[in-house]
This record gives C-alpha cells, structure tokens and sequence, in this order.
C-alpha cells in the first residue's frame, strides 16, 4: 500500500536541511523514532524539482552504516509537499559541535577527530565507489547484466561502478548517532554521474569548502569531494574553516594560493600531514579514498567505529 502521512505522527521540528524542514517523527506501526525532511515543490522550477527526485533515488541506493539511511518518502499533491523519511540522528550535526566548542574555548579530542575521519572516508568510497544495484532476482536482466560483464565470466550480475559526488560536504551535512558514529546525510547536491561523462557540469556547494577547480569553473569530480573532506576535518581540529574571507573574491584568492595555519599544535603531524594531502590546490595530488584507507592511524582510532 502507498505510503501516507498518517503512517506517522510528527513529534517536533528539528532545524533546517537544505531545502527543507526536518521533523522528528514516530512510525505508528512500530514506535520507531524517525525523521522526515519536507519540501514544498510547488514553487520549483523543473530543474529544482528534478535535484529532489535524484536525492530521493540516491539516498535510496545508499545503504551504508555512516551514511543517514533513507526509509520512505511520501507526496502529497494537495499542498505539493514531499516528505522523505529518514533516519533520526540523536547527535545532531557536526556544525552545532564545532560551535559549541568555539563558544567554550575547548577542542575536539584528535581520537574523535580520527574516528570522524576514519568513518567519512568509509561513507566517501561508498559514493566514490558506488556499485549499480544489481538487477532483482527473475527480473529477467541478470543475462542482459552477465552479458555486458561478459568478460568477468562469474554468474553473479556484472557490478559497475556509478560514482556518486556528494558536493557539499560541510559540518552541517555530518550528523552524529547515539553512539557518535557519524552519519553522512544531506544529498540534497548529491550528483550520480552518468557512466559516459566523468565530471559533473556544475559548481555548487558552500563558498568556504569551494575547491580551486570550482572556482576556475572547472569541472567538479571525486578529489573535489576530498578537498572538502580536508577542509572539514581542518575546521574540527582548528574550529575554523582553512581558509577564510568576508567576501566571494578574497577567499578565491587565498584558496587558490592553498596556504593556510596549522591546526593547533595539540594536533599530531600525522593528522595535519592527512589534512595538507587532502588539500592541495593540484587534483592530481590528492588522495583517494583508497589512499586515505591506508593512513596507519585510521586503523588505530577508527576501529572503534560503529
Ligand atoms: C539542533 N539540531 C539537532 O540537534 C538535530 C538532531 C537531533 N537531528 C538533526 C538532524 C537530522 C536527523 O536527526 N536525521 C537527519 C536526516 C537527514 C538530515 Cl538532512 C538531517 C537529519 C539535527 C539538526
């Protein structure tokens, strides 16, 4: 049976996704503490309305223990509004933590900053190395699959890797569980890129995690996802962003000259040496998920992940 709003009961607004309200909510059926992010479509234009439809189909394919899981969605044409049913995230987001720590003059302890670190860098290759969902059981497509993986010759359908750009990765786009495990969420700028064109077309996202290709409207791709990893993982260890400026210009101008502070000197040369790969102004150097996988220390603090 469809789904429909009265499958739930609304418990109390939570804040503000991009482009929507977030409610907490509770499942009926079950009791399950839940929230929904709702949009109102009826001001959109095509274009907008087609970002909604891609997050919704993204989140769906996700299923990964630190990315925010996607339950349902339900729309409702008579106040053209789109619920999208998500997982409740106890911890909040990472942007009120920082905050907060600002305000108390206290900072992140490097052990939390890695396990962060380490569980960002499983969710990025999640959507970095996203595999198509293989074909239903008896929907009839595993040979049209087998085939186009004929060369693989195992049964099993051929994966092929669709990789999935986040695009705005920011401290308010990372939520905490009860467990402060992190939870990456908020695809509200996700892009799946079609197998045939390797970079997305567009620029988006927050001025501050801007990398240099953006800026020199370049094209956005995968080590545009990791620069803004290194300015996030930079902002929790120095509570600010690398590089800053009152206006859109200025902060071009020092993001391309790539200099900035090192995080404060309680933080070890290991994590600042990951922060300064992630961010450097040539793509090219910087690492890949699979690089950062293999930085010693992310074993070390990261295993007390999930
Ligand atoms: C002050 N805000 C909070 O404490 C807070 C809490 C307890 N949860 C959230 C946000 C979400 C939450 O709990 N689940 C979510 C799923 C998707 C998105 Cl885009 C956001 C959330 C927030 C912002």
């Amino acid at each position: 049976s469809r789904s429909s709003l009265d499958m739930y009961e609304r418990i109390g607004t939570i804040g503000k996704g991009s482009f929507g309200t977030v409610t907490k909510i509770r499942r009926k059926s079950d009791g399950r503490i839940l929230v929904w992010k709702e949009l109102n479509y009826g001001h959109m234009r095509e274009k907008e309305k087609q970002l909604v439809v891609s997050e919704v189909n993204i989140l769906r394919e996700l299923r990964h223990p630190f990315i925010v899981r996607y339950y349902d969605r339900i729309i409702d044409k008579a106040t053209t509004r789109i619920y999208i049913v998500m997982e409740f995230c106890e911890g909040g987001d990472l942007g009120r933590i920082i905050k907060r720590c600002r305000r108390d003059k206290t900072y992140l302890d490097e052990a939390f900053i890695w396990k962060c670190f380490s569980q960002m860098v499983l969710a990025l290759k999640d959507c970095h190395r996203h595999k198509e969902p293989a074909p239903a059981a008896g929907s009839g497509s595993e040979a049209a699959a087998a085939g186009a993986g004929a060369g693989a010759g195992s049964s099993a359908a051929a994966e092929r890797v669709k990789p999935i750009l986040h695009r705005d990765l920011k401290p308010g786009n990372i939520f905490l569980d009860s467990a402060r495990n992190i939870k990456m969420g908020d695809f509200g700028l996700a892009k799946e890129l079609a197998s045939e064109s390797k970079y997305a077309q567009t620029n988006v996202g927050t001025p501050f995690y801007m990398s240099p290709e953006q800026i020199n409207e370049q094209r956005y791709n995968e080590k545009s996802d990791i620069w803004a990893l290194g300015c996030l993982l930079y902002e929790l260890c120095a509570l600010v962003p690398p590089f800053e400026a009152t206006n859109h210009l200025s902060l071009a101008v020092k993001i391309n000259a790539g200099k900035f502070a090192r995080i404060p000197s309680k933080y070890s040369d290991n994590l600042y040496r990951a922060i300064r790969w992630m961010i450097q102004v040539d793509p090219s150097k910087r690492p890949t998920v699979e690089d950062l996988e293999r930085i010693p220390d992310m074993r070390t603090f990261g295993k007390d992940a999930g």
